[in-house]
């Protein structure tokens, strides 16, 4: 029943596999594997973790992947859910399923090699990942305004989740909070929890529903915009397991990514700690007052009420895929003053020539240049800082990063315009 083939490899493989990861990695991960295989897993794509230059650690196989393929099963009885950790939740203060698998983690990881799920534990990477809400507060202070805005909520959810772990668990595990609570923001996946469990309790104990759940070596993949992947829980035999389909192909011995969702570069930094050159989901983003300040609009009543009250103050951005929906209304609303007008092209995203051919581009225009000009008042803000942390090194590497995309946008939109 059980796959044993890892540990019974011969001397000249052993070797190879020493010289690529250092050998106590490598231990670790042979030991996940084997636990996971005396839980029924069956590595029937010969998956394999291995280091790869441009992402670190990471997944391939040792046959070529084609594409709907099964890539991974693992059972739902290997997974850290709300089943496994309600039992070690006290009752006197409700937790979200984030928080109680962080403080999971941590209890268990105090246990050491006497937890039941020590082989998963080991298998964690030790370094917090490098998200940008983990830097110094007078790092964050330097922030860019987006950045400002998008880290409020990570923010208070940890400052949420430190109150009630010192008061759950103790603060003496305090050192260990932010890889906690990072383990789950950048390694959990969705789960139909009702699916797999009919406990009606979680609501006793819980603020959120029990959706969230650790998958061991599932989350060992690394994310590429382009992978295509379907992922859920399964019924077989009567038995759930966790499964990813993928929908691209893979050839022997190549990096095998999975998508982790269709995410801008900004929401790869701020949840995962990352971001891609490239990537094809990037956009600039813009804040509805920036647009009006830039632009020098001075909105009536009617036009800046229209806006709001249809929520088209948000999603405002340019991309490889152009202008968001909700940006063209805002710079149409520049455009006209006849409220019928806004109304009816809104709705119908169909806009007057004069507008896509000339103001659009013109505003786009000016909004890539106010932006290149911000980015390097933001580089220069931070850089002027010393000693910068990992997490804040991580945020400079970004906007010196998105300088260069906004020139290529600037490329871009220019040359469609011409054409
Ligand atoms: C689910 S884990 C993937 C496995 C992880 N690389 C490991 O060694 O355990 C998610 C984390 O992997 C890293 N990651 C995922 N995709 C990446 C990519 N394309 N480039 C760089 N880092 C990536 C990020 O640190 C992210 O927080």
């Amino acid at each position: 029943m059980q796959n044993r083939n890892y540990i019974i490899m011969g001397r000249t493989k052993r070797k190879r596999a020493r010289s690529k990861y250092p050998r106590i990695l490598n231990e670790t991960l042979i030991r996940l594997q084997l636990w996971l295989s005396e839980n029924n897993w069956k590595n029937e794509s010969k998956l394999k973790i291995k280091l790869f230059n441009e992402t670190g650690r990471g997944i391939a196989s040792k046959k070529s992947i084609t594409p709907n393929d099964i890539l991974i099963s693992i059972p739902a009885s290997s997974l850290i859910t709300f089943a496994q950790v309600k039992i070690s939740l006290p009752s006197a203060t409700k937790v979200t399923i984030h928080e109680a698998l962080a403080m999971f983690l941590i209890v268990e990881k105090m246990k050491g090699v006497k937890s039941l799920w020590s082989e998963y534990l080991q298998s964690l990477p030790e370094e917090v990942p490098l998200l940008p809400w983990l830097a110094t507060p007078e790092e964050i202070d330097s922030y860019p305004a987006d950045f400002k805005l998008a880290i409020d909520r990570p923010l208070s959810d940890y400052a949420c989740f430190l109150k009630k772990a010192c008061q759950l668990i103790g603060d003496v595990y305090e050192p260990l909070f932010p890889w906690a609570f990072a383990m789950v923001n950048t390694r959990a996946v969705y789960i139909d929890h009702d699916r797999v469990s009919t406990d009606s309790n979680s609501n006793l104990l819980l603020i959120d529903k029990p959706s969230m759940a650790l998958c061991p070596f599932l989350d060992m993949f690394n994310h590429h915009y382009l992978a295509k992947t379907e992922a859920g829980l399964v019924e077989h035999d009567k038995k759930f397991y966790y499964e990813l389909k993928s929908l691209n192909g893979y050839s022997k011995n190549e990096q095998i990514f999975i998508s982790y969702g269709p995410h801008d570069n900004l929401k790869l930094l701020m949840e995962y700690g990352f971001f891609i050159p490239g990537n094809v989901y990037d956009t600039v983003r813009f804040r509805l007052e920036e647009i009006l300040k830039e632009l020098n609009f001075s909105l009536d009543d009617n036009r800046y009420k229209f806006i709001k009250d249809h929520n088209f103050h948000h999603n405002l951005h340019l991309g490889y895929a152009g202008v968001s929906y909700n940006l063209k209304i805002v710079l149409f609303s520049g455009y006209t003053e006849d409220m019928k007008q806004l109304n009816m092209v809104a709705f119908s995203d169909s806009y007057p020539e004069d507008f896509l051919i000339n103001y659009l581009t013109k505003c786009t225009a000016i909004l890539l240049n106010y932006k290149k000009n911000s980015c390097l008042k933001e580089l220069n803000t931070l850089t002027n800082l010393n000693q910068l942390s990992n997490c804040a090194r991580n945020v400079v590497e970004y906007i010196r990063y998105r300088l260069l995309f906004v020139e290529e946008l600037k490329v871009i939109f220019n040359k469609n315009c011409k054409s």
